[in-house]
């Protein structure tokens, strides 16, 4: 599909062409190049250090490409639009949380910047929806590793987004938070939500996807719908393209 027909159609989520991103002589992302249609679920696999959180970080509007060009939801991802955050969630290596506020506050406080109604009984219900209502007014300073993923998450899902940037989300999270957020994902994915996560976990990142990519130095070694795919062979497969890239 042309570029510009691409980012205006309805049907498109993310449209990425030839995006780039450079950290001095570091070329962390080198030409990243597909499209992603609404409700789509899209997990990318890759090795430590193939530009996969650099990815992510640029299609959330949190750093800036360097080369090429991406809309997410019809936003051009440079222009810094306050609507375009109210379509995303995301949950990062950054959690986004204030330390000295409580769960409830934080979350309440994302809930209201983003304009959601009655955002203290919304925050209150994903604070549950994670299993964190016993430490509702606790402050996040106190609180465990996988806690404060939980949390992020909450915060991720507090307005409702159409678009999800999952980076690793399943780091530190006990068995019983997993289960958890993969059912979460998996109503999600049912709401026609669309999905970008990353993952080095392959049974996780390929049970729900449509569509599966492994980055590695930078590129998009492998993009494919996940029916393409022999799944029981990934992990050959995922060697194959990582080795293949040099
Ligand atoms: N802020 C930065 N300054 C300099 N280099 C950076 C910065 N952020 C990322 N890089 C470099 O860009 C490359 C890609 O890093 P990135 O974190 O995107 O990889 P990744 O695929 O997410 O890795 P991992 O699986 O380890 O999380 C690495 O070489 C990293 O050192």
């Amino acid at each position: 599909m042309p570029e510009a027909s691409a980012a205006q159609s309805n049907d498109i989520a993310l449209a990425v062409r030839g995006l780039r991103k450079s950290f001095g002589h570091i070329e962390a992302v080198r030409g990243i190049e597909f499209d992603l249609k609404r409700g789509e679920f899209l997990t990318v696999f890759g090795p430590n250090g193939a530009g996969k959180t650099t990815l992510i970080r640029m299609l959330a509007s949190l750093t800036r490409p360097t080369g090429g060009s991406a809309t997410v939801a019809g936003y051009d991802v440079t222009a810094n639009d306050p609507l375009m955050r109210r379509e995303i969630g995301v949950i990062s290596h950054a959690s986004f949380l204030y330390a000295d506020l409580s769960a409830f506050e934080n979350v309440r406080f994302y809930a209201k910047m983003y304009g959601v109604e009655h955002p203290a009984d919304r925050a209150k219900q994903v604070i549950d929806e994670v299993g964190l209502l016993p430490r509702l007014h606790d402050r996040v300073r106190t609180f465990s590793r996988g806690m404060l993923q939980r949390l992020s998450i909450a915060r991720a899902i507090v307005h409702n987004p159409s678009i999800l940037f999952l980076d690793e989300p399943y780091t530190g999270l006990d068995q019983h938070a997993s289960l958890k957020l993969r059912e979460q994902l998996e109503t999600l994915h049912t709401q026609h939500r669309t999905v970008l996560m990353t993952t080095h976990d392959f049974a996780r990142g390929l049970e729900m996807c449509d569509r599966v990519a492994i980055q590695a130095r930078g590129r998009f070694v492998l993009h494919e719908p996940v029916h393409n795919i022999d799944t029981r062979c990934f992990e050959k497969l995922y060697l194959e393209q990582v080795g293949q890239s040099g």
